[in-house]
């Protein structure tokens, strides 16, 4: 492979722009850059910003299962779109990742496919049940080599069985995710129970059923001194649950979805089901204490959430569509339009919670790294002045439920960098297949 010069970039948006040689998939020195600056292939950077390559603890590729909405290849492709260079794929799919042959099968798939770095999350209970423990060992030690598993999509609802996969997982030094919804609180809900809803006459989701299930899970893992991680996070009252169990050392860590970053349920008055989500879309006063959270550290990271749906499961009536919507593309520019331009995060920041904090948390040690000599060159460079209009048919994904159709998001992602390697270049995809 060749190597690659990046041109005028600016490491964490910081100081003037300078050339940063990229040899055998590491960021090389000053040294080589002299040395092989010259028969470099150049990517011209026009001052933008390098960041670590981003990292989604929280996507929903729909292989197997599913291919007719997202496959891996075209997850892959949104992800390196959006900047990212590794992802989670959850194990909802259809056989459920609840054994080694299913999260070895993704994970070679992703391999194959070769745009981002696809790890397979492991379910924590057979068939996503919420009966039985899965194989966690197994698919641990496995060629897949899981060390996140989570049930999303549904709560691992019965304490006995939380409380023992948290053990489990502890020995495993893996993490278990928890898509938290007390389900007895939740039976028929539609929207966030408040007063659209009440409105609209929509069944509630109280921000209790959330808010139980997470105070729950940090009162056990505490006890067992395993780790949790909360996936989207959607009320100020969760937030409050983890500010208290960070206090008193819980090894616990959450994420915020770009779409609970901007969007109320005051989009429900449409009755466009294209809003419709798990958690559900909360208040302004949700949101702004969601940005708050996110930008003092209590709520760890940015997840999607990705959820690709048909459009048989999302145009249809509100109550029979399918609750989920796209996120890999979309991130960066909510991120950017609801944390940056807000003065909340800076630039270190956005790499903070898209990339080094969902990298420690999942246990990668190949991600999220500092952006320096002699570490593995996975990067991305966002040109922070680009504005682009979002066209759900345009993106890389099978379906096409953005709830962001005709938003100009800020932040374009002008290259996706996996080892060195270019995985996306001004919103085309570099296939390895065609590029080597
Ligand atoms: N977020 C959603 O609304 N849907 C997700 C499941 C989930 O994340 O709970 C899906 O798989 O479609
Ligand atoms: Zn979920
Ligand atoms: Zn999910």
């Amino acid at each position: 492979m060749k190597p690659l010069l990046l041109k005028g970039v600016r490491p964490y948006g910081e100081g003037e722009p300078i050339d940063l040689l990229i040899r055998d998939g590491v960021i090389a020195s000053q040294n080589d850059l002299a040395q092989h600056g010259d028969n470099a292939e150049i990517i011209e950077g026009n001052g933008a910003i390098v960041l670590p390559g981003f990292v989604d603890l929280h996507t929903h590729l729909r292989e197997p299962g599913r291919e007719d909405t997202e496959t891996i290849e075209t997850g892959s492709r949104a992800a390196a779109l959006g900047g990212y260079t590794a992802v989670f794929a959850m194990a909802n799919t259809d056989p459920v990742a609840d054994n080694a042959v299913i999260v070895e099968h993704v994970a070679s798939r992703g391999r194959e496919v070769g745009l981002v770095d696809v790890h397979p999350v492991g379910a924590v209970t057979v068939g996503l049940k919420g009966e039985k423990l899965a194989e966690l060992g197994t698919m641990a030690k496995s060629k897949a080599n899981v060390r996140v598993f989570s049930d999303d999509g549904l709560c691992v609802h019965d304490p006995l069985i939380m409380r023992r996969a948290l053990e489990y997982s502890k020995s495993l030094n893996a993490v278990i995710a928890q898509h938290a919804e007390e389900p007895r609180l939740t039976i028929g809900a539609q929207a966030h129970e408040g007063e659209n809803a009440s409105r609209l006459g929509l069944q509630g989701w109280p921000a209790a059923a959330e808010e139980s299930i997470v105070a729950r899970d940090c009162i056990l893992a505490k006890q067992v001194d395993a780790r949790l991680h909360v996936c989207h996070v959607s009320t100020t009252g969760t937030a409050d649950v983890l500010k208290w169990a960070k206090a008193r050392g819980t090894k616990v860590s959450a994420e915020v979805t770009p779409h609970h970053l901007i969007l109320t349920d005051d989009r429900l008055s449409t009755y466009d089901p294209v809003n419709k989500v798990n958690p559900p879309l909360r208040t302004q006063q949700d949101v702004d204490a969601l940005r708050q959270a996110l930008a003092d550290g209590t709520i760890d990271c940015v997840a999607t959430d990705h959820a690709p749906h048909a459009i048989q499961d999302k145009d249809c009536e509100w109550s029979a569509a399918r609750p989920g919507m796209l996120g890999l593309q979309t991130a960066l520019g909510i991120v950017v339009e609801t944390m940056v331009r807000t003065g909340l995060l800076d630039w270190r920041g956005v790499a903070r919670v898209m990339s080094e904090r969902p990298a420690e948390i999942a246990g990668l040690t190949d991600q999220g790294r500092p952006i320096e000599v002699g570490e593995p060159a996975n990067l991305v460079l966002v040109d922070p002045d680009a504005t682009w209009t979002v066209n759900g048919a345009e993106l890389a994904s099978v379906s096409g439920n953005t709830p962001f159709e005709g938003m100009e998001l800020p932040g374009a992602v002008t290259a996706t960098i996996l080892r060195g390697r270019v995985t996306a270049l001004r919103q085309m995809i570099v296939d390895r297949r065609i590029a080597e």
